[in-house]
């Protein structure tokens, strides 16, 4: 069916709607209830008003930038090859989506938990690489970091009161997970670029929460096959459901296939800048179904299955062409 002219044609019913974390303080049994409804839903939620300090993010948005404006072979030095691309910087052409024949068109620089010097998961995370070329980077990331990991942790008090387990049930499960901030550069594209930006995927890791993707290009895969464009409005936070969590909860908040395809002929000249922040689990915790998630209608899926958060970790980056 052919749009009339006075139809919008990108309105789509289809579309997430944003839910406001002003309703966090307000009510949020409200707030949890919708949250977990368009998670439910799409594995995905926009969230409007989400009282991030915009200064702060600007600013390291802006070091990111200046980062990979710099030439390539200054860049290079800090990427850390067969390292799982955990830190630093993994370079244009190397990460390619699970299964996917074709690169992506991106590179990002990562950052992860800073740990104290005897911390036991230092066994597990790398320090992080800091460029010395851009003033200022070390502190904005970072910040920007903690900002993300802290609203993350908020946002995992909602899903716990969705789900009934006790709000604070992920505090101690995530308070040293290893998530990483990731500043991710799709350079312009050019008219005859084979493959997309982003290949379609799942994330593997808890929840993501991703600034930047109003940028057209992320889309999800609905469960008839269709893709439905995200377009956050401009400031909106997005964020989804991970493996992890999809695989703790028997696929009840499902871990949804996305992806970034390339622009309009019109948008292909301009770079896009997204950042998404993975938030991961602590390294030794067991991902168990919970209990409380198996039904007749559900029976476990994993049962039998249980696997530390950081050798599935391991498994899932092998297939993505970092380790
Ligand atoms: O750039 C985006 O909007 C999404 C990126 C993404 O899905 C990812 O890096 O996992
Ligand atoms: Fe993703």
């Amino acid at each position: 069916m052919s749009a009339t002219p006075t139809e919008t044609p990108s309105t789509d019913d289809r579309a997430i709607k944003p839910v406001s974390m002003t309703g966090y303080d307000a009510d949020f049994q409200a707030f949890s209830d919708a949250l977990g409804a368009s998670f439910t839903r799409y594995g995905f939620a926009v969230i409007a008003d989400h009282g991030l300090d915009q200064q702060r993010i600007d600013a390291a948005i802006n070091d990111a930038k200046a980062f990979f404006a710099l030439p390539e072979d200054v860049k290079r030095q800090y990427h850390q090859p067969g390292t799982g691309g955990a830190r630093g910087l993994t370079p244009f052409g190397v990460e390619a989506a699970k299964g996917a024949a074709t690169v992506d068109l991106k590179e990002f620089w990562h950052v992860g938990r800073e740990l104290p010097a005897d911390h036991p998961y230092r066994k597990y995370m790398r320090d992080n690489l800091w460029p010395t070329e851009v003033e200022g980077f070390q502190p904005h990331l970072y910040g920007m970091f903690e900002d993300l990991d802290a609203l993350g942790r908020k946002i995992l008090r909602a899903i716990a009161r969705y789900l009934e387990l006790g709000d604070d049930y992920f505090e101690d499960k995530v308070e040293m997970g290893n998530s990483v901030l990731r500043m991710l550069h799709y350079p312009p594209v050019p008219a005859d670029a084979p493959g997309v930006r982003a290949g379609a995927h799942e994330d593997i890791n808890v929840i993501t929460l991703l600034l930047g993707a109003e940028e057209a290009g992320l889309q999800l895969k609905e469960k008839d096959g269709s893709w439905l464009d995200i377009a956050p409005p401009p400031g909106a936070l997005v964020v989804n459901i991970g493996d992890m969590l999809q695989r703790l909860t028997n696929h009840v908040l499902p871990s949804t296939t996305h992806r970034v395809v390339n622009p309009a002929p019109e948008r292909r000249g301009f770079a896009r800048y997204s950042t998404p922040f993975f938030l991961h689990f602590n390294p030794d915790f067991p991902i168990e179904t919970l209990p409380s998630a198996v039904t007749p209608d559900n029976p476990d899926r994993y049962a039998g299955k249980t696997i530390l958060a950081e050798d599935y970790l391991t498994e899932r980056l092998r297939e993505i062409r970092l380790l």
